[in-house]
């Protein structure tokens, strides 16, 4: 896994911002009231100086008590309006950024879950998880506090600014002076530590992905006692972090010590100059502490807005990789004006002149001349050597990718004719590998069909062998399977597909090396239930081990992506081809 993977890079392209606006528009009230209080705060803290000014002339001049009294309440008054608008700020933007940040993260999820297998095959899961999380994260951060800081920071600096001129023409001339040599360094500076950063970061990311790797695999590096290996692998990722790390330390410690200097050296300038114009009697000693405020103001609206400077150019990185996501278009879809399949469904399939490649690879034909028809509730096994194409023809058949030539018709109708959900909803799949989703027994079954009630879900528990397992179990149905189902043997995972595709009820059934991974035993129970299962509809059966071919009521066998017999276990022995080949194997091994 590559840094890109966990690191949002930074983009010239600030108007790769624009497009969070449709997120951010349906919040416009929150919007709308943020601006309105920051006037309203900022404002408050650019009065401030004016009351210490009072509070400076009046104190030390012969105010009366009154009057010292009226300016200490106007000053708490102040302090109030300001603690109120930046509260109110505050919740306003925060609650924007979450609020268009949920609905981003929603959006997106639901577009990419959307897209095709094909593409799932091209793009690292990995690299599409941190893009829902990292990326947004980041573009997160640049709406909740980010954008608030820099405008914040903007508004500041032009109104500090404009009263340093109103307060005292001469010393804003001296300070504009000074500001560009107390500037540069910082800014120079400051690029370095944030490239430093950046370093540090992918070497943090680097660090990530070892980690990932190794634990995701923990069985694996126990079985090859990798323990020790992955151990120095880590640490040495973890030196190369550390080592940028303190060079970043460094270097932002050294620029803590020159921004101190030159800010303090700039302001004791500026005191300076204006102690002198007190002591000849040209300035007041409330407006130099008016004005030195407003300087302090206006630097740190600099410093805040140098700061934000890059969260907003990695935001606008991270929102240009989420919206060539946003791009992606699925190519398999459902057509504009479908034709409907008539109900009920009679599951007669037709392949006719099928030619097909994988998108990734354009010069091996995965099938090619490929013609068969299967009877409405003929049950037909697929048998050939590995990479024969047998799973290509399900994955056609449920149109994760379509044909380049040729056609599949079910019931007359081509599949792509058909909408994506009325096609899958006709097709129950018992894949090689079974997924597992977090959730209980019961909910994993439920997948086969959302509806089913609590007693439809134990009867296919029990038809497909698995309700014995599943009752053992300390909460039986309602016992938490977890992330991958590693807490279940290959045999129980298998039980629960079969159960699903029970409990889905349709017309085609699509069954890939259903009972591999079953002892015996069970597999004798399980054929029962599949053949039950299979009686009425049309099916599709996988299978390597030739003794669960054998009840099929028509054998294809296929080769190097094409059909190359046909026919009943008996008359292909007889044919003595590929097929009594390889049960010549299977029988003697
Ligand atoms: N997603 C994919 N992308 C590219 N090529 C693929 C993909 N899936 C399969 N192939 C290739 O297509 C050919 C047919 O594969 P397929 O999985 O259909 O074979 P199979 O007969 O089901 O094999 P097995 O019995 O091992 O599962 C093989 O050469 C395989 O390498």
């Amino acid at each position: 896994m590559s840094d890109t993977a966990t690191t949002p890079r930074p983009s010239r392209r600030i108007g790769a911002l624009t497009q969070l606006w449709p997120f951010v528009k349906p919040h416009r009230g929150l919007a709308l009231g943020w601006l309105v209080f920051l006037g309203i705060s900022s404002s408050a803290t650019l009065i401030l100086p004016m009351a210490v000014r009072h509070m400076i002339e009046q104190g030390f001049g012969h105010a009366s008590a009154s009057a010292i009294n009226t300016t200490f309440i106007g000053l708490f008054g102040v302090a109030l309006v300001l603690a109120f608008a930046t509260a109110a700020r505050y919740y306003c933007i925060t609650l924007l950024g979450e609020r268009a940040l949920a609905s981003l993260r929603s959006k997106l999820y639901a577009h990419v879950i959307r897209l095709d297998v094909g593409f799932f095959e091209r793009n690292r899961v990995g690299e599409l998880i941190s893009r829902l999380g990292t990326d947004t994260e980041v573009i997160q951060a640049l709406i909740g506090s980010g954008i608030s800081i820099a405008l914040r920071s903007a508004v500041m600096l032009l109104g500090a600014t404009g009263l340093m001129i109103w307060t005292s023409p001469r010393l804003a001339g001296l300070t504009a002076l000074v500001i560009p040599a107390v500037m540069l360094p910082i800014i120079v500076f400051g690029r370095r530590v944030q490239r430093l950063s950046r370093a540090s970061q992918d070497r943090l990311a680097d660090t990530a992905a070892i980690a990932n790797e190794t634990l995701n695999a923990a069985p694996a590096v126990k079985a090859y006692a990798r323990e020790d290996i992955e151990s120095t692998r880590y640490a040495a990722a973890i030196t190369r972090a550390l080592a940028t790390a303190r060079k970043r330390i460094g270097m932002r410690a050294a620029l803590t010590a020159t921004v101190i200097v030159l800010f303090f050296g700039a302001i004791t300038l500026v005191l300076w100059a204006g102690a002198r114009d007190v002591l000849a009697g040209t300035l007041s000693a409330g407006v130099l502490g008016q004005f030195v405020l407003y300087a302090i103001f206006a630097a740190g609206s600099l410093a805040g807005l140098s700061e934000v400077w890059g969260d907003v150019l990695r935001a606008a990185g991270a929102m240009e990789r989420i919206s060539e996501l946003f791009e992606e278009r699925a190519d398999i879809i459902s057509p504009a004006t479908p034709t409907p399949l008539a109900k009920p469904v009679q599951g007669e399939l037709r392949f006719e002149n099928l030619g097909f490649h994988y998108p990734t690879r354009p010069d091996a034909p995965a099938l090619y001349d490929f013609n068969l028809v299967i009877r409405p509730g003929e049950t037909v096994a697929l048998v050939g050597p590995s990479g024969a194409g047998k799973s290509t023809v399900f994955a056609l058949l449920l149109r994760f990718y379509d044909p380049q030539t040729g056609r599949i018709t079910l019931d007359g109708v081509d599949l792509r004719a058909l909408t994506l959900p009325e096609l899958r909803g006709a097709i129950a799949l018992v894949p090689q590998e079974t997924v597992i989703f977090g959730g209980s027994a019961a909910d994993n079954i439920r997948f086969g069909r959302q509806d089913a009630d609590d007693d439809e879900v134990h009867d296919a528990a029990r038809a497909a062998e698995a309700h014995e397992f599943i009752s053992a179990m300390a909460k039986a149905y309602d016992e938490e399977l977890g992330e991958r189902g590693v807490r279940l043997s290959g045999g129980q995972r298998q039980r629960i597909a079969i159960a699903r595709a029970i409990l889905r009820d349709a017309p085609l059934l699509l069954l890939d090396e259903a009972t591999s991974a079953l002892d015996a035993q069970s597999e004798a129970a399980i054929q029962q239930a599949l053949e039950r299962l299979e009686k009425g509809r049309t099916t599709l059966v996988i299978a390597h081990r030739l003794a669960t071919v054998q009840r099929a009521d028509r054998i294809v066998v296929m080769d190097g992506g094409r059909i190359v017999a046909q026919g009943t276990h008996q008359s292909l022995l007889a044919e003595g081809g590929l097929y009594a080949e390889l049960a010549r194997l299977q029988f003697t091994a």
